[in-house]
């Protein structure tokens, strides 16, 4: 399947954002391991949190957890701490994923789990039982998720869980969000220093839980403002609270200085918290950013700036690899058709120093099985009438209606 789209000559509507897939999956696995009987609500209907919901109320023997991360990885650990015996397993690029320093830490803390495949890669078989936990070293400079997972079961292991967490840690507000709502659900669990958390034994309470709106997803319509030459332009999101949890959020302060402002409306009436984007007259003439924190908006900022011809140096890319795709090549494949010349250097970063070429004849954007790669070229149909992009249908990961959206706020989506 192909999109061709073509952009709207100003933006003005209300979109409704999906909810976040990382606070959904983790609010399952908690709401599991509590007990409870309510499940979260405003769970987003995305695959990955899809996969986590089907996982846990039908529990078969064979859990296809497609190509969500974080599922993988938390059901990892879940499995591990439940009684019964599972295998795991996921798409092509999922068994390309790496799991060994969670399976081994998971080993270390008296876990049952083999490969059924390749060493360190899913499919796993996992025998379930109770743990007794204790203190571990495990490395923090390769994903967080590996961390989130094990800081899930710690309540529920007989001695609870103590981690050092090693290297350079990545991710930290995803490690952060997941101490939170662990506490939000009763556990006691905090950063005891700089790099060891302790989470003590001690049952998760069942609650009511209310899940927001994703501020990753939020990201590519502040490229749309950011893309759309009309100084009038305003896109309202909804369900985006001031003072999230989400380290995305920070897609607020990086956005104002791109050139888009963000207006929180007040929540009172029982209306949802809801943000306003507008455009600013100023923007930085070169951007340079540390995503060590924010992985996940690399791709968003790597098109965007370059085609606002804005050149830049982004660090903290390392784990840009093990993702959907490995988003290195990817960025710089797509961005080269368009006549953008992106260098990466040391495996962990990328930049632009304004270097341009001829563009591809055929500029159809490949999306390699990665939402982001869809959604972060989509707005460039503001400076690339009919802009082409291969395999949409990939943004059902965490954005299932972003056509939809795109349409509402007067997008032409072409070949759906
Ligand atoms: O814990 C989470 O919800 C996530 C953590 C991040 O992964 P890494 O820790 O592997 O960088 C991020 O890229 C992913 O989309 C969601
Ligand atoms: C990296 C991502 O997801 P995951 O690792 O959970 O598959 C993402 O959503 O960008």
């Amino acid at each position: 399947m192909q999109y061709n789209i073509t952009a709207p000559r100003t933006l003005g509507t209300t979109i409704n954002l999906p909810a976040s897939k990382s606070i959904s999956n983790r609010a399952l696995i908690i709401h599991a391991l509590s007990g409870g009987d309510v499940l979260p609500g405003n769970l987003s209907d995305c695959d990955d949190t899809e996969v986590v919901l089907r996982a846990l109320s039908d529990m078969p023997e064979t859990i296809d957890i497609k190509a969500a991360g974080t599922a993988m990885r938390f059901m990892t650990a879940y499995l591990s701490v439940i009684e019964g015996e599972h295998v795991i397993t996921g798409t092509e690029r999922m068994k390309h994923r790496p799991i060994g320093i969670l399976v081994n830490a998971l080993r270390y803390l008296g876990a049952d789990i083999e490969y059924e495949g390749e060493e360190g890669f899913p499919p796993l078989r996992i025998k379930g039982k109770a743990l007794q936990g204790g203190m571990l070293e495990i490395p923090g400079n390769v994903s967080s998720q590996y961390i989130s997972a094990l800081l899930m079961i710690g309540p529920v292991l007989e001695h609870g869980l103590e981690l050092k967490l090693t290297g350079d840690v990545i991710s930290r507000p995803y490690i952060d969000l997941t101490l939170c709502m662990m506490r939000d659900f009763g556990a006691m669990a905090e950063w005891t220093g700089n790099d060891t958390i302790k989470v003590h034994h001690k049952r998760y309470n069942q609650r009511t839980y209310f899940i927001e709106n994703d501020w990753s997803a939020a990201s590519y319509w502040y490229e749309a403002v950011a893309l759309c030459d009309d100084m009038d332009a305003e896109i309202r999101l909804t369900g985006l609270e001031d003072g999230s949890l989400q380290g995305d959020s920070v897609v607020k302060y990086l956005f104002n200085m791109l050139g888009v402002k963000t207006i929180f409306e007040k929540n009172g009436n029982g209306q949802p918290a809801a943000v306003r984007l507008k455009k600013l007259h100023t923007r930085l003439p070169r951007f340079d950013y540390d995503f060590i924190n924010q992985p996940d908006m690399a791709q968003t900022f790597v098109v965007c700036c370059a085609v606002m011809n804005i050149p830049f140096r982004f660090t903290g890319l390392a784990t840009l690899k093990i993702k959907e795709t490995d988003r290195i090549q990817a960025l710089k494949t797509e961005m080269l058709k368009l006549g953008y010349v992106i260098k990466d250097s040391n495996d962990s970063e990328l930049w632009w120093d304004g270097e341009r070429c001829e563009p591809a004849t055929d500029m159809a954007i490949d999306t390699y099985e990665d939402h982001r790669m869809a959604m972060a070229f989509a707005p460039l149909a503001f400076k690339f009438p009919g802009l082409k992009i291969n395999n949409p249908q990939v943004v059902s990961k965490s954005y299932p209606h972003f056509w939809d959206d795109l349409g509402r706020a007067g997008f032409i989506v072409g070949g759906r």
